[in-house]
């Protein structure tokens, strides 16, 4: 449907009006009269709501009137929603804060959203935590779904301290560019994973979610106010059984006692089986699941929709919203001043590239040296934490024989402290003089780079002028 016109369109309590809008059109979407809300975030009588390359549902509990124009929006009112249910979870879960908050800490609800892609996790959380924000109370959004990352750059872990509504019309990243720009709220704790999905190196996305769990704990005992409101954790979408096992291990490592699965009757069945087995010779089971309806309105999202979602979050990244709008500053690194590491053997040959009777002697969280060259060229970097040997200097690796020539194994430097370093930002690298051995990096913190240990992982990103 083409609509460039201005229409009016009525909810009656309990529909919603769902759009699709594609990443080269706009629609501005203003509320008339009564109450609406955005993913659980109520919008404003005379705001005027401007969305690109989104698809979300305005939903309407007492019922209103929408003004909304644009083009190619597919927009529809829905009568049949899982509303019902996720309000139901959401005063479940302010009842055990409630709970925790006159003494009781273990039952602060500590919840995993889990289903297949597209099945609206992502959604369910950021309803979930404005419903939170809403009665005042400070949930952690603690971010596993490494491919979609809603609060930082993809390839990483997070946890970020939610103490507003997410952003009606930027969401999770303008939640975060907001707080640069005109709001006091904490940043979030990051990890460079560094590959796409969970699977792809499940040691070390272990152990990332394990450091994440001692930040937690950390934070937890700092902050009662937080420790009460509880954590809402958001994974990669996945149905493969086989691939749960960072699930599992997650489930544990944050003492997850609420799962939510939403849209697939078997995997409630087989993770419900095996929560039961983990909960074996224990008092009393530790995690409820819970099986949750899909939305009707959730989309199907294809590559093409996921790689523009995915380079618009890294652009909100280092250059903020249109809204609130972040610059983003060039600094010239040379070779000799920092050292690129990369953690995890997917960035080797395969196995089956070996010599006969060959095995691979490297591990998960094997650390590597990487060549600095032209193949960082838009690579986006994590700058580390860790400190770098005063020893260290550029490309002091000997060439790696197993196949892929642009790693190198370090054979002076210990880097076991990459593993499980925390990401304090990200840099992009925007040029690269190999006559002169130094890299141009653009960030969004003016200056010299803080730190000189930098993670790559498999994000490149092209800044599009
Ligand atoms: N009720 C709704 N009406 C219209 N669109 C919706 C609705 N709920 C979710 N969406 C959209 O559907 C898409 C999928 O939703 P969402 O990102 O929440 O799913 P997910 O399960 O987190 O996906 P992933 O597989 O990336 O983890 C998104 O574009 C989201 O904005």
């Amino acid at each position: 449907m083409t609509a460039t016109a201005k229409k009016e369109w009525s909810l009656n309590p309990g529909e919603e009006f769902r759009f699709e809008v594609g990443f080269k059109n706009t629609i501005e979407l203003k509320l008339l009269s009564g109450h609406a809300e955005l993913f659980g975030a109520e919008l404003g009588p005379e705001a005027t709501y401007t969305f690109s390359g989104f698809n979300g549902a305005i939903f309407s509990w007492q019922g209103c009137t929408l003004s909304v124009s644009g083009d190619n929006h597919n927009a529809y009112v829905a009568g049949e929603t899982p509303m019902d249910s996720y309000i139901n979870v959401h005063m479940a879960l302010q009842q055990l804060r409630v709970r925790a908050h006159g003494g009781d800490m273990d039952a602060a609800p500590r919840v995993m959203i889990v289903g297949p892609e597209d099945s609206g996790k992502t959604s369910l959380a950021r309803l979930l935590l404005n419903y939170a924000v809403r009665m005042d109370q400070k949930p952690l959004f603690v971010d596993l779904d490494t491919a979609g990352a809603s609060m930082t750059v993809p390839g990483t872990v997070s946890v970020t301290p939610v103490t507003k509504t997410i952003d009606i019309e930027d969401g999770f990243m303008g939640y975060i560019t907001s707080a640069a720009v005109s709001r006091p709220v904490d940043l979030p704790l990051v990890w460079q994973y560094g590959h796409e999905l969970p699977s792809d190196n499940p040691v070390l996305f272990n152990i990332l979610v394990n450091k994440l769990a001692a930040a937690i704990d950390k934070r937890a005992a700092a902050d009662k106010a937080t420790a009460g409101s509880g954590l809402i954790v958001d994974t990669h979408g996945s149905t493969d059984i086989s691939k749960l096992e960072t699930i599992e291990h997650a489930i544990k490592a944050l003492r997850i006692n609420t799962l939510l699965v939403v849209g697939n009757e078997r995997m409630y069945s087989l993770l419900n089986s095996r929560l039961e087995a983990m909960s074996q010779g224990l008092p009393q089971r530790e995690t409820t699941a819970i099986k949750l309806a899909k939305s009707g309105g959730t989309v199907d999202r294809d590559a093409v929709y996921r790689q523009q979602q995915t380079s618009r979050t890294i652009k909100q990244y280092f250059y903020g919203t249109t809204r609130e709008p972040l610059t983003s500053f060039p600094t010239v690194v040379n070779f000799k001043e920092i050292s690129v590491l990369r953690v995890g053997e997917d960035v080797r040959a395969p196995s089956s590239t070996l010599p006969l009777g060959e095995t691979r002697k490297l591990t998960d969280t094997s650390v590597f040296e990487v060549e600095l060259d032209e193949s960082l060229f838009h690579s986006v970097l994590a700058v580390t934490d860790i400190a770098r040997p005063a020893d260290a200097s550029a490309n002091p690796g000997v060439e790696d024989t197993e196949g892929d020539d642009t790693v190198k194994t370090s054979t002076n430097n210990d880097w076991s402290e990459a593993v499980g370093a925390q990401a304090i930002g990200f840099v992009n690298v925007t040029k690269i003089d190999m006559e002169k051995n130094r890299f141009t990096m653009t960030s969004p913190v003016p200056g010299r780079l803080p730190k000189q240990v930098l993670l790559d992982g498999h994000v490149k990103w092209m800044e599009v002028v």
